[in-house]
């Protein structure tokens, strides 16, 4: 079997321009086949806030009503996508860019309305491999935004968190697939202000204890329940750390494992 790494970078890496090149430029040595995902919800923020539209964000998702949808859209689809594409062929990567609906590659229903109205965010219900393995096999890098479609013409908001899992979890029957979820700390910490106490394996056991215990909380619980539904569902390694962990073979990090 072929070996694919999926990486998604968030917030810390995207906005800020030197961390984005330094990454990038890394990224593109990587001689293997390779999908960068990126999020940017940092970003949609502040371009909301300029443009003077509501900031809703609920369990750490964001209501997405018509408005916000156009603002994600142009940035993380147009501004973010476009940008790091540049950059990768700058660097000698072949990258394209995708949103899940360029090639039917993600389709997702949009979220029901229980307690909660999110709005124009899907729920990720396929993922279509076949177009991204012609380009994985011809040496071309897909670049993907937190963004999929449900196939009657809707665009849907998708945490780019469950966009590389899901994307993983589409790859891992006929790849062994790798998922590296790159943010600004050394991996799951012990405690959360000390970037020497990461957590090196995480088991679905110790996850129970370290949720209980608090020592797990805000965005690292989504992210964790994607790390845990991806190494469920036949993904073969899943981590998080920064993105030295990808170059740096002594650099700490957290591993998941069922
Ligand atoms: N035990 C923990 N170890 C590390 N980070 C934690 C932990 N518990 C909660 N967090 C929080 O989770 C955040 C990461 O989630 P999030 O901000 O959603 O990441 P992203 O960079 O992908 O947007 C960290 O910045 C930190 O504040
Ligand atoms: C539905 C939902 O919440 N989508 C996210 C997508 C972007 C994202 O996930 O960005 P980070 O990885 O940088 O947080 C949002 O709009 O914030």
């Amino acid at each position: 079997m072929k070996t694919l790494k999926i990486i998604k970078i968030g917030g810390n890496i995207i906005d800020d321009d030197n961390a984005l090149q330094q990454f990038l430029k890394a990224f593109a040595t990587i001689d293997a086949p390779k999908i960068l995902v990126h999020g940017g919800g940092k970003l949609a923020t502040k371009m909301a806030e300029q443009m003077q539209v509501e900031v809703k964000m609920i369990d750490g998702r964001r209501v997405t009503d018509l408005e916000t949808l156009d603002i994600i859209t142009m940035v993380y689809a147009g501004k973010i996508n476009k940008n790091i594409v540049a950059q990768l062929q700058a660097n000698h990567c072949n990258a394209i860019g995708f949103s899940g609906a360029d090639g039917n590659t993600i389709v997702s229903n949009k979220r029901p309305v229980n307690a909660i109205d999110y709005g124009f965010v899907g729920d990720v219900k396929q993922v279509n491999t076949e177009t991204l393995e012609i380009l994985l096999n011809n040496n071309i890098t897909p670049v993907f935004c937190a963004i999929s479609h449900d196939k009657n013409g809707q665009l849907l908001n998708t945490n780019a968190d469950t966009i590389a899992s899901e994307l993983a979890i589409g790859f891992a029957t006929k790849w062994n697939t790798e998922l590296y979820y790159c943010f600004e700390k050394n991996g799951v910490l012990e405690h959360v202000d000390d970037d020497n106490s990461v957590i090196e394996n995480i088991n679905t056991a110790t996850y129970k204890t370290l949720v209980d215990n608090k020592v797990i909380f805000e965005g690292m619980l989504p992210k964790l329940n994607n790390c845990f539904h991806a190494i469920n569902h036949n993904v073969q390694k899943v981590c998080i750390g920064k993105a030295q962990m990808l170059f740096q073979k002594d650099n700490k990090h957290t591993t998941i494992t069922k």
